[in-house]
């Protein structure tokens, strides 16, 4: 080598063995965090490995175990256990952005509210249809209520009914797919335009076979924590992921796109809501309008109108979809997994299964003679009050319970430091400062949630840890309860489906169990592995519902 290279060659070894390993393990603000591996100030090999294997959550739930509640993960990468005040700022004030790990949830190329990267994106997309979402629109509306009796009542009902025999086994985390899909889709598009997958059962299966392919739980490694270079390495012909995740997106984007397509056609000159009660498509007519009304501000042609179908910009159109679409796999990716968890959880449990349905049956009168055990008697057309319902203690706290140990929100949701504001390299977690901006921040509900300190026998299934009267737990330990409870997220960005989502339980649940009693047949498929259970082909859950008799329950 030549001596004149010399002096470059020792300082580029000095600026590389300053950079990749005296700053990150030594000087870093991160330095003062608890690594998560001995690996982590280094690298991310280790918390990338634990992703590649799905191991993420337990990994990172180990660390939290063992060496406090915030840890570093990777060189840049921490991990955040502390509620309430670190946890909800990260997840909740404004700055702390979104990355590319959320580029997998933009349809049809197109951001919507979950993959946004900017708060001030989000907030316009979040406006559109909070209206549709809040509590008072989901229990007072006759197109929610007309939606609910139509899946629970028609088709839920019938689906477990027994004949004479009046006892049914079957595939409970299957038909709650069905359930969440039904309901989700007819919010979207209108009962018309909407799924019947609970009755039409081969339909359903296609569909959840093209979603699974679409999410291959085997390949979302690379779809989320590296997404650029799965790209690149496809176009340079060294595709990591199948052909067949590239025609599922397809077909499930041309399923979506079709539905909303016919449910547009039918929206009348007067507005969507004017449609007959239950196939109004409250989603899709709420954020078009919404976009209408915001091309009408900004376009000076006095062309603009709502009855043109084709109004909407071709851009627009595709936002429009995509919000469509991630609502749908918002509900997928949840609801029935929650629900059916509460089913099991009910299952194992029957004295709380019995005690629920004594205080249903004080406001929801036992059908006589209904689906329960004839299919062709005329069921009850109408479902209890949505307040009357939320008023209910045990039922709510059932569900709280349910919803603390399997939210099913089993990713990391990441976010990053803020860079704006004046906030450069200010930020505080925890007793951290002066953490940098860019730092990628990660906490998952399944820790906040089973928290020891904060939930005594955390891992046990206890829905009278919520019941004043019942419980073994103080006043100051319940405030603190309910201020861990993550599992609808928090801020601007949290679950915007709360609302329905909690209407669905409730009413799933008071029409199931004022009707029948449920019992554990085979649960060997339902999250016996320590995984999340994510709905995959061979998840499944088996109950037997046995239709009450008149004297149960009373
Ligand atoms: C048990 C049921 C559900 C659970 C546990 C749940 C949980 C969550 C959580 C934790 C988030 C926040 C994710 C983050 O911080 O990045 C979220 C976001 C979201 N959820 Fe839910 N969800 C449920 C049901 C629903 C339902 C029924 C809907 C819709 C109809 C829905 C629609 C959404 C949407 C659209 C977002 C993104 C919101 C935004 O970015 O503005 N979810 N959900």
């Amino acid at each position: 080598m030549s001596t004149t290279l010399l002096p470059a060659v020792f300082v580029i070894v000095g600026l590389s063995f300053f950079y990749f390993l005296i700053y990150p393990v030594l000087l870093s603000p991160l330095a003062k965090i608890p690594n998560a591996h001995f690996l982590s100030p280094l690298t991310t090999l280790w918390i990338q490995w634990k992703r590649y294997v799905q191991q993420e959550i337990q990994a990172v739930d180990g660390a939290y175990r063992e060496k406090g509640l915030v840890v570093r993960l990777g060189p840049n990468e921490i991990a955040v256990n502390l509620m309430p005040g670190a946890i909800k700022t990260i997840h909740g004030a404004p700055g702390y952005d979104k990355t590319e790990w959320y580029d997998f949830y933009a349809n049809f190329d197109t951001r919507n509210a979950f993959s946004t990267y900017s708060f001030e994106d989000h907030v316009v997309i979040r406006r559109r249809v909070s209206r549709i979402y809040s509590k008072s629109f989901i229990q007072t509306s006759p197109h929610v209520q007309k939606i609910l009796s139509t899946v629970l009542l028609d088709r839920y009902l019938p689906a477990l009914s027994g004949g004479p025999q009046r006892t049914r086994t079957l595939n409970a985390l299957d038909l709650n797919f069905s359930y969440g899909l039904d309901v989700i889709t007819a919010f979207v598009f209108g009962l018309k335009h909407g799924s019947n997958f609970i009755e039409n059962i081969d339909e359903k299966r296609a569909w959840l076979s093209v979603y699974l392919k679409s999410h291959p739980p085997n390949h979302m490694f690379w779809l989320l924590e590296l997404p650029n270079l799965t790209k690149w390495l496809g176009r340079c012909g060294l595709p990591i992921l199948p052909q067949s995740y590239y025609e599922a997106r397809k077909g499930l984007a041309d399923w979506a796109m079709k539905c909303l397509t016919t449910a547009e056609e039918d929206i009348p000159s007067q507005g969507f809501e004017e449609l007959p009660i239950g196939d109004s498509p409250l989603l899709l007519g709420q954020i078009r309008e919404e976009m209408i009304a915001e091309e009408k501000a900004k376009s000076t042609s006095e062309k603009v109108s709502k009855e043109d179908p084709t109004f909407l910009r071709s851009e627009s159109r595709l936002q429009l979809a995509s919000e469509c679409l991630d609502h749908i796999r918002a509900v997928r990716d949840t609801f029935g997994i929650t629900y059916t968890y509460t089913l099991y959880q009910l299952s194992l449990h029957p004295e709380i299964q019995h005690k629920l349905r004594q205080e249903l049956l004080t406001v929801v009168s036992k059908p006589k003679h209904d689906v329960a055990c004839d299919a062709s008697a005329t069921p009850l057309r109408t479902l209890p009050q949505p307040s009357t319902l939320e008023s209910l203690p045990y039922l709510h706290a059932v569900i709280k319970e349910s919803l603390r140990l399997r939210n099913t929100f089993p990713t990391s949701n990441p976010r990053i430091t803020p860079s704006k504001n004046g906030n450069r390299g200010n930020t505080e977690i925890g007793p951290y400062k002066n953490i940098p901006a860019g730092v990628r921040v990660v906490c998952f509900a399944y820790s906040v949630q089973r928290n020891e300190e904060i939930y005594k026998e955390a891992t046990v299934w206890r829905p009278e840890r919520w019941i004043a009267g019942e419980r073994k737990e103080s006043k100051e330990e319940l405030r603190k309860m309910e201020q861990w409870f993550w599992a609808f997220g928090s801020g601007s960005r949290s679950c915007i489906g709360r609302h329905l989502a909690m209407e669905m339980l409730r009413q799933g649940l008071a029409a199931i169990y004022t009707r029948y009693s449920t019992h554990v047949v085979d649960d060997s498929g339902f999250g016996q592995n320590g995984n999340f259970v994510t709905g995959g082909t061979s998840d499944s859950l088996t109950l037997r519902f046995e239709a009450l008799e008149e004297k149960d329950g009373n």
